[in-house]
């Protein structure tokens, strides 16, 4: 059953929800999936699980980005609803009929749920039914076939008979396609569901479904002795040579008028030619329109009020070029793709893992689509902000991230701020570690390191001259102790002696070393430091979302605890090294929804920042 249907503006503003489902949902599965799913730019996926104590769910969601509408909704993910999308599709439509911005209560919107609903379950119903009865069929058709095989007379005609059977099954699960790609609602819904839409539809399509396996309609295919596709193929081959003929009329010996010449404009019967040229022409002119975008926007732009006018006139590919720029009413997915493309190449040239682009890339169709474009925008330029918006939206930090701050906030409570580095080996842990306890000195912070890499031979002396040269205590026990002992006595010496921080160093770990990863989740769990900071290199492209993925998820799993801490934070190292190459930012962040906190950029102390999201997201797009 669906728990519920709920549709809210972008800014959040909840305008209708179903009274009559009305069951309280368990946990917070909207909020949820705002801020895990929308808010992060996920929303490109085809659903969200959410799991609460005591339910599972599945949400689905759709957008009316014109109007800035969120419709989602909430079943229970054992069910497999198949009318969900459909319904989706329906509510949004009906919504955006009655939709003013001034309104706020919807009330007269619940008949119409409820009678959208009928419809959606009535349709799924339908589906279930044709596809058995599909089922069925097939099992006789195959049945027919082996009898024949086994030796009844007539056996060349019956087994044609068979073979037409099976053609014309295909032909009319084509035909019921084509029909459902009129459907006003089908970039929503799922294909088997838009099959069962047309079929409750129209009566045509009720027909084409039951002449499946209608033996008139057999028979006459017999007759005809051709299989059902045969006669299209046959058509659409005409169709070809009759272009040809017309090309012949390209006489260059009658010296045409000049006129002629002018290809941009022609009409005339060679007209069909010169529209192949010139829109291919158009075409990839666009394309290259469409990733760069051109200085000389508004000389073109104001072209674009003269050219689109006519309409019906035939078009060069300068014109139809603007006519994809200013001509559409509403942006389609198709309209957005080769911006996007451009776009996601331009991402993982970067270094943005690919996965990321794609999906980021996915997430900004989402919130284009059906969108109006302003009159003489370009479509890149759209594509561009709103992809600009979704990367400032995912950098910035989320909740407010002061060290100094929450430091001081420890203090009062009498005991140390812990901080805890992790990450593969030789991204920079403990170089970059000896930076954060210098900027953590430089604002009037008393620090300890602790040396909990007991693992690699060097790694404690490395410490200790870091500590001896910033003078500052070090806690060290040595090699092959367990690092989790190490470091709570660590704090506890560190409580003892009034430092305000403890600097956790740990051995460098593979994400796939399990005994080194589950070493790492005890120290973690017994110390509960304050923050578990990833630190990793800039220089990692896909890699980067592997590593981070994986260091959250055996986490996660390898935790004792049933709410085991994960990566709260991201040191990035080794910035001064990648010149444009940024995308590792982006990478780390979508991937563990963890700000960068700091960012290395050099091998002195004072090599440490802070991260420009303005500037990273300007170098991301340039
Ligand atoms: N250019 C540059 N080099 C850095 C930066 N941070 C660290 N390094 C260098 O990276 C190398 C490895 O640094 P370490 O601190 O030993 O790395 P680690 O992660 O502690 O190494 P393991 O303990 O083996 O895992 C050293 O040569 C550092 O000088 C940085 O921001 N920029």
């Amino acid at each position: 059953m669906l728990e519920q249907l709920l549709i809210f503006t972008r800014g959040g503003l909840i305008l209708w929800t179903c009274k009559e489902l009305g069951n309280a949902l368990k946990g917070s599965p909207i909020d949820t999936l705002i801020r895990s799913c929308l808010l992060e730019e996920r929303s490109g996926a085809a659903s969200y699980n959410y799991d609460a104590p005591g339910a599972a769910y599945t949400l689905k969601w759709t957008f009316h980005n014109e109007l800035g509408l969120v419709f989602v909704a909430v079943y229970q993910r054992i069910l497999h609803l198949l009318y969900v999308d459909d319904l989706l599709a329906m509510v949004k439509h009906e919504f955006s009929q009655i939709y003013d911005p001034k309104r706020m209560a919807y009330s007269d919107f619940d008949e119409t749920f409820r009678q959208l609903k009928k419809e959606a379950e009535a349709r799924a119903e339908d589906l279930k039914r044709s596809k058995q009865a599909v089922g069925k069929s097939l099992n006789n058709s195959k049945k027919q076939g082996q009898m024949q095989k086994a030796g009844f007379e007539g056996v060349t005609n019956k087994s044609s008979e068979s073979n037409s059977s099976n053609d014309s099954e295909d032909g009319d699960d084509r035909k019921g396609r084509k029909l459902d790609n009129g459907h006003s609602n089908g970039n929503y819904v799922h294909n088997e569901e838009s099959k069962g839409n047309g079929r409750a539809n129209g009566v045509e399509n009720g027909s084409s479904n039951a002449g499946a396996f209608d033996v008139n309609k057999l028979q006459k295919l017999r007759a005809k002795g051709g299989k059902k596709t045969e006669p299209a193929v046959s058509k659409g081959s005409k169709v070809e040579p009759k272009k040809k003929i017309t090309k012949k009329n390209r006489v260059w010996d009658d010296s045409p008028p000049q006129a002629k010449l002018d290809f941009t404009d022609s009409v005339g019967e060679n007209g069909d030619n010169i529209e192949v040229v010139a829109a291919d022409h158009g075409e990839s002119m666009m394309d290259k329109e469409e990733i760069f975008s051109s200085e000389s926007e508004g000389e073109e732009d104001e072209e674009v009020g003269k050219d689109s006018k006519p309409e019906t006139r035939k078009k060069g590919w300068f014109s139809s070029m603007f006519q994809s720029i200013a001509g559409k009413a509403n942006l389609e997915k198709s309209d957005l793709e080769p911006a996007l493309r451009a776009l996601k190449d331009r991402l993982m040239t970067k270094n943005v893992a690919e996965e990321i682009a794609e999906k980021l890339c996915e997430s900004v169709a989402a919130s284009l689509e059906g969108k109006k474009l302003a009159s003489f925008t370009r479509i890149s330029s759209t594509v561009q902000a709103a992809m600009e918006e979704a990367l400032v939206r995912i950098l910035t930090p989320r909740r407010s991230i002061d060290i100094l701050r929450d430091v001081h906030a420890a203090k009062e409570q009498g005991k140390p701020y812990v901080v805890v580095f992790v990450g593969v080996n030789g991204v920079g842990k403990s170089t970059n570690l000896a930076k954060v306890a210098y900027w953590l000195l430089q604002h009037q912070v008393s620090v300890m390191m602790a040396a909990c890499d007991t693992f690699r031979s060097g790694a404690v002396e490395q410490l200790r001259t870091h500590a001896r040269r910033l003078q500052i205590p070090i806690f060290e026990k040595g090699y092959e102790k367990d690092p989790a002992i190490v470091a709570k006595e660590a704090i506890q010496e560190a409580t003892h002696n009034g430092s305000d921080v403890v600097l956790v160093d740990t051995a460098g770990r593979m994400q796939d070393n399990e005994p080194l990863m589950r070493a790492l989740s005890k120290l973690i769990y017994l110390n509960n430091p304050d923050l578990v900071l990833f630190v990793g290199e800039a220089l990692v492209g896909n890699d980067a979302v592997d590593q981070l993925s994986k260091f959250n998820q055996k986490l996660a799993d390898l935790s004792p605890s049933p709410n085991p801490r994960l990566i709260d934070g991201i040191l990035l190292t080794k910035f001064d090294t990648i010149d444009d190459k940024v995308g590792a930012a982006l990478s780390m962040v979508y991937i563990s929804g963890a700000p960068v906190m700091f960012v290395g950029c050099g091998q002195s102390y004072t090599d440490l920042k802070k991260l420009n999201v303005k500037s990273i997201v300007k170098t991301l797009l340039k």
